[in-house]
């Protein structure tokens, strides 16, 4: 099924981004649960369309609607939906989409999947726009994870060749995770948030867009968790990652440093700890071996390309005359995906976690 992720907890999200609203709908979420309904939306504001020089102008207050599954401030245990209104589409932008294909968009394929009868109004269930319910469950998850100390953050490492610091593989504590994932900007180094942001408006002024890297890191996340071949951590995390429109790349740890490595250099050797705990003196393994949480933080870095719809000409085909064009896209698009992106990545760090957090004895 697509767009539903069926595991300990499922999930579906709904929806166009031009239709009259968008949703999901949440299994097997635990009873009895509080949830912070405040904290659900302002999880959900760090991603909203921002309309400043780094975001799309479309204004979306992208306040959730809770419609089952949440009774006297806690989960019910039963299906929790939850409604997000469209209210500012601009869909005349997009009436010659249905036969222009723009590049590096889903226009093309979406149309040959659905055999042209697919919503391309703002990029239909394709949308960036149906990462705010992934928010939703990604929120919900998190607070859930937070009551047993498991804390999850992301920050913008890279934007077009400009990197922020990395988090540290081994001693990042809550309090630096939540001191990013209050930033505006949510890079560790101002100055260099600073720096991608004029990269951000360099590129939109050219009519043009850039991509980059998310960081992300769970702490706290107990040794053992997780399952080996296909049902492991990484594998539920990509699953979820992939769920995120634009994602080109994942690696976990060293990643596609490993390659470069000998065993030597990358085997973290173990050692008991002060605390009487078995960690390790460096983290390449990004806190996952064989699928199984290790007990040190578990890191990944998420790489995500330029934003499709540009203002530039660019060639493309009219695939209903089959004849050769050009398109100029309308539309109000981000020049930049990667800061709204930024609780996207935690959001399905947080469902793949509980979801194996559900696994694990006396949860
Ligand atoms: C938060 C977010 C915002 C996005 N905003 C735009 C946008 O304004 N314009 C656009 O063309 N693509 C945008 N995208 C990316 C497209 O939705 C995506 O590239 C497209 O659906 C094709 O999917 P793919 O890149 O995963 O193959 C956004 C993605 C995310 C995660
Ligand atoms: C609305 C959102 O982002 C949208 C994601 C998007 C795309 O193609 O992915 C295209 C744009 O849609 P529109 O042309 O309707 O303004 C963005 O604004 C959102 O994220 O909430």
């Amino acid at each position: 099924m697509s767009s539903t992720w069926n595991n300990n907890i499922g999930f579906t999200v709904f929806g166009e981004s031009h239709g009259p609203a968008i949703g999901v709908v949440m299994d097997n979420v635990p009873p009895g649960e509080s949830i912070d309904l405040d904290k659900i939306y302002q999880f959900m504001a760090r991603r909203a369309p921002k309309q400043n020089k780094t975001s799309t102008q479309r204004k979306e207050k992208d306040m959730p609607q809770i419609m089952s599954g949440y009774f006297n401030g806690k989960t019910t245990g039963t299906p929790l939906c939850a409604l997000i209104a469209n209210t500012d589409q601009h869909s005349q932008d997009y009436s010659n989409l249905s036969r222009l294909a723009r590049p590096g968009h889903a226009d093309y394929t979406g149309a040959l999947r659905y055999r042209g009868f697919n919503d391309v109004r703002g990029g239909g269930h394709f949308s960036g726009r149906l990462t705010a319910p992934l928010c939703f469950a990604g929120a919900v998850a998190g607070q859930i994870l937070e009551k047993r100390g498991i804390y999850v953050g992301a920050h913008i490492a890279e934007i077009h060749g400009i990197k922020d610091k990395a988090f540290d593989p081994i001693n990042t504590t809550k309090d630096m995770i939540r001191e990013v994932r209050e930033k505006e900007f949510p890079t560790i180094i101002d100055v260099q948030g600073n720096e991608m942001i004029k990269e951000i408006d360099k590129a939109r002024k050219d009519k043009d867009s850039v991509g980059g890297i998310i960081e992300c890191i769970a702490i706290n996340v107990p040794a053992g968790i997780g399952s080996p071949i296909f049902d492991g951590l990484e594998n539920s995390i990509a699953q979820l990652i992939f769920g995120i429109p634009a994602v080109k790349g994942l690696e976990f740890g060293a990643g596609f440093k490993v390659a470069e490595m000998t065993g030597s250099e990358n085997n973290d050797e173990f050692y008991v700890n002060d605390k009487g705990h078995v960690v390790t003196k460096t983290n390449n393994h990004g806190g996952i071996l064989g699928g199984i949480a290790s007990g040190m933080p578990i890191s990944l870095r998420v790489a995500f390309k330029p934003t499709p719809s540009i203002a530039r000409p660019q060639a493309t085909v009219d695939y209903s005359a089959m004849k050769n064009e050009t398109l100029e896209v309308k539309g109000r698009h981000d020049p930049c995906v990667v800061p709204r992106a930024v609780p996207c990545v935690e959001a399905a760090v947080n469902i793949a976690l509980l979801n194996h957090m559900l696994e694990y004895p006396n949860f």
